[in-house]
């Protein structure tokens, strides 16, 4: 008997499925158990490492969800909100930890993975990397020790592929500089201003999304007063910080009670 957690990928062969792949048979701290992809790809039933071009691994892609999950200790899911919504539900059967990266996600999507979180432990972040994760921090630091004066702008720029905007982790960031304001970001938002919108309004917080070729993401969270600015950045130059973030969260929730949390439990920050 291995005390090694099983883990299961969804969505394995997208961007994030083939690098969590690949992560997770690196390690020595986890065992693939499982791959998951959507009713009609041409990956089901074929071995995970062949369809990824490489040797086999002995994990065959299947599109039953449950029946991976029973196998496993965590569930690793970087697919799409509806996909998510109905892995929660079914991790939580498998009482599998559910480590969630999708993006996207309406407010709808969010509230109904409570019913999962109270069987099973959830940890949600729209970016798994410790220099995000880390900017969040200092975004919220600098924006609470700053006043109005300051107009603050979230700049974000991902591939061509993305289907999201703001991304995830602009919304991450946003959030974290509407907290230390001590303002609701809902009430302050301005997502991506077009033709006369009249001057900027003070306390608002603006969002900016660029998209194109193979850009695996930036963030730049701008501080603008009279006279000066200030420019937090974070570059991502390999999906693989994502991957690692995942991992260390799959591992972090074995043993956790049931509930929700986000990277800044498992990393303590
Ligand atoms: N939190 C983070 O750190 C982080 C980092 C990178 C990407 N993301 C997010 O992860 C998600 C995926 O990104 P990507 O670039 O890998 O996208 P992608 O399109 O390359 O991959 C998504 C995969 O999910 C699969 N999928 C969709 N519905 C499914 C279902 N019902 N069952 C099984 N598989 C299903 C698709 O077939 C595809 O292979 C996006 O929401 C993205 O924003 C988050
Ligand atoms: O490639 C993506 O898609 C990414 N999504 C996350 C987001 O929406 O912030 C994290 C960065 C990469």
């Amino acid at each position: 008997m291995t005390h090694i957690p099983g883990i299961v990928i969804t969505g394995a062969s997208g961007r994030m499925g083939q690098m969590l792949i690949r992560t997770v048979t690196e390690s020595d701290q986890a065992r693939l158990v499982g791959a998951v992809e959507r009713a009609g790809h041409d990956w089901i039933g074929r071995d995970v490492g062949e369809a990824m071009g490489g040797q086999p691994l002995g994990v065959t892609v299947t599109d039953d969800p449950l029946e991976a999950f029973a196998k496993a200790q965590a569930v690793i899911d970087f697919t799409a909100p509806e996909a998510t919504v109905e892995f929660a539900g079914l991790a939580a059967q498998a009482r599998c930890v559910h480590v969630i990266g999708t993006t996207g996600m309406s407010d709808a999507q969010i509230a109904a993975l409570e019913p999962a979180a109270r069987h099973s432990v959830i940890v949600r972040a729209g970016n798994m990397s410790l220099g995000v994760n880390l900017l969040v921090q200092l975004t919220k630091k600098v924006a609470a020790a700053l006043d109005e004066d300051f107009d603050i702008e979230v700049i974000e720029a991902h591939h061509r592929h993305k289907v999201d905007a703001p991304s995830g982790t602009a919304l991450m960031l946003g959030e974290a500089a509407a907290e230390g304001r001590g303002v609701q970001l809902a009430d302050v938002a301005d997502r991506g201003r077009d033709g006369i919108t009249g001057a900027r309004e003070r306390g608002h917080i603006g969002f900016h999304a660029i998209r194109g070729g193979d850009i695996v993401g930036e963030h730049d969270v701008l501080f603008a007063a009279p006279g000066e600015r200030i420019v937090l950045r974070h570059v991502a130059t390999d999906r693989a910080i994502f991957a690692r973030g995942a991992l260390k969260a799959a591992l972090w929730g074995q043993g956790q009670k049931p509930g929700q949390y986000d990277m800044v439990d498992v990393l303590g920050l």
